[in-house]
């Protein structure tokens, strides 16, 4: 009876110590060993160890072969272990959630969570490899994140079926559902190490503007939000119909009446991201598809000032006066951030293969507008229906788009001022953005009839402009019509000229 304690003691010592020197192997072959060799033996290890257990597991890696995307299975997978792992992992990262204002929890690396499903218990690790070769010494060293799901091999139909299907379907809804927006740019200044995934950089997207508090005239505003969410819901009719699931917008006017300030609305509307490309910064037609292909779907891929960034030839196009000066300055900054040659090879027809080539039905569900203030310059195959479908003018402010102003900054739906603004708003234009600026408390002791009397103010002056540039043309017309007919004309026959 006393043998089988001594025994035992003999065998787990003997065990231990078997453990004990294995690992010091391990670890000496893991110091001096060269990395192929580890690996050879890490192979073989992996092999026997697999034969004999009766355990399956699978490994979703972050990305599959092209490396140009995050794979949509581990986004699906990383959400659905964030909703359900912060209750039971005890090592978990936080990472500001929606709105900035909750924290999010998700299992930190290596950690390892229990899952269970009809009965059937799973366990997920978060893990990673790091890879021994860098692209320069001073780089990061390459890691390659992947999740490993292991379970039971008598689970394996129920597991491989039902319950992925059931992760990536919950951990899909959950990423809509907590989503944070973000505001993607392919910053200019920025230079992209070579081991870096992406081309875009991001921050959270936070604009507060809403169709509701645009000013804008109500039935072009109904008109364009029932075109966005019908867009938005049609995912069976682009399939049934064989076209791509994208839309493009044309949005146009003078400066300041609300072109940004709508694409930040549509944003808002449709719970999208968006891409802000700044064409300048894109060396060539491969960079630009590269870009293309790096967005995700439910976004909006922006150009601004699309006359401002191409020609026809694909050249940068050259404006007049201080605008041209203002261009050649602005690009010089960018070109000495960014320490390349600014020799962007963009061309016009890279340009249309981008809103409509084959590659722009990746992903699905994108907007893609464009801004300008000159829709006249820009070329007709660029803008022509079936690439910008649905061509919007945003031009000064009417009353009716006062009216949301006042009620916006004001919180005023009728006043006895309105009249006299509504009678100048008819005689002379003003952009949204100077009556928004009117509009606008200048100290803590401004009322809302102070800022309604400064708008007043700004309409006639801008009235009497007006008028002195007409009087001044008619005056010039007439002097260049006497030249022309009895050569000098004479102080008072211009006066009598002007004034008939
Ligand atoms: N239609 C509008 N409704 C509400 N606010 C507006 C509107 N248009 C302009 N604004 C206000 O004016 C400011 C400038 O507008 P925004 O930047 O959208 O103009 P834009 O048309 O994009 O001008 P640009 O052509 O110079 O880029 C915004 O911050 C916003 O407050
Ligand atoms: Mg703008």
């Amino acid at each position: 009876m006393e043998m089988v304690p001594s025994t035992m003691t003999e065998m787990w010592t003997t065990m231990g110590s078997t453990i004990a020197s294995f690992m010091f192997i391990w670890a000496i072959i893991r110091q001096y060993c060269p990395y192929e060799l580890r690996r050879y033996f890490e192979k073989y290890t992996h092999t026997i160890m697999t034969y004999f257990s009766p355990y399956i597991k699978i490994s979703i890696h972050e990305f599959t072969g092209d490396r140009l995307k995050r794979s949509e299975v581990y986004v699906a997978v990383e959400a659905y272990l964030s909703a359900n792992s912060s209750k039971t992992a005890k090592r978990l990262k936080a990472e500001m959630g929606k709105d900035s204002n909750n924290l999010v929890l998700s299992m930190d690396e290596y950690e390892k969570v229990t899952d269970e499903f009809r009965g059937a218990k799973v366990w997920w690790v978060a893990s990673k490899v790091v890879s021994a070769t860098r692209p320069m010494a001073y780089y990061p060293e390459q890691e390659k994140r992947y999740y490993r799901l292991t379970f039971h091999k008598r689970y394996r139909e129920m597991i491989t079926g039902a319950y992925l299907e059931h992760v990536v379907k919950e951990g899909k809804e959950i990423r809509v559902r907590n989503r944070q927006r973000k505001l993607y740019t392919n910053s200019p200044g920025y230079k992209w190490p070579s081991y870096k995934q992406t081309m875009w950089s991001h921050i959270v997207f936070e604009h507060p503007a809403t169709f509701g508090t645009m000013a804008l005239e109500p039935d072009k505003k109904k008109e364009i939000i029932e075109d966005l969410v019908t867009f938005s819901e049609s995912k069976e009719f682009y399939a049934r119909i064989g076209k791509a699931w994208k839309r493009g917008y044309l949005l146009y006017g003078p400066p300041g009446t609300g072109k940004s300030t709508m694409i930040a609305a549509m944003a808002n509307l449709l719970n999208y991201d968006v891409y802000d490309l700044e064409l300048t910064a894109v060396k060539d037609n491969t960079e630009l598809r590269k870009l293309l292909i790096e967005t995700t779907s439910k976004s909006i891929i922006v150009i601004e000032d699309i006359d401002c960034s191409l020609d026809l030839t694909g050249q940068r196009k050259k404006k007049g006066g201080k605008a041209m000066a203002d261009d050649e300055k602005e690009r010089k900054e960018v070109k000495e951030e960014s320490g390349n040659s600014g020799n962007s090879k963009v061309t016009l027809s890279g340009l249309l293969n981008f809103i409509d080539g084959l590659w722009s039905a990746c992903g699905g569900e994108r907007l893609i507008v464009f801004t300008t203030n000159y829709v006249e310059k820009l070329d007709p195959a660029l803008i022509r229906r079936g690439r910008m479908d649905k061509h919007i003018e945003l031009s000064y402010c009417g009353f009716e788009g006062f009216k949301v102003l006042a009620k916006n900054y004001l919180k005023l739906e009728t006043h006895p001022l309105f009249d006299a603004i509504d009678g100048l708003m008819k005689e002379v234009k003003i952009t949204p953005a100077d009556v928004a600026e009117n509009l606008m408390p200048k100290s803590p002791l401004d009322d809302a009839e102070k800022c309604l009397w400064s708008l007043i103010q700004a309409l006639e002056e801008a009235k009497e402009e007006a008028e002195a540039e007409a009087e001044a043309a008619t005056t010039k017309k007439v002097v260049e019509q006497s030249q022309d007919g009895d050569g000098v004309c004479s102080e008072n026959c211009m006066a009598e000229k002007a004034s008939e």
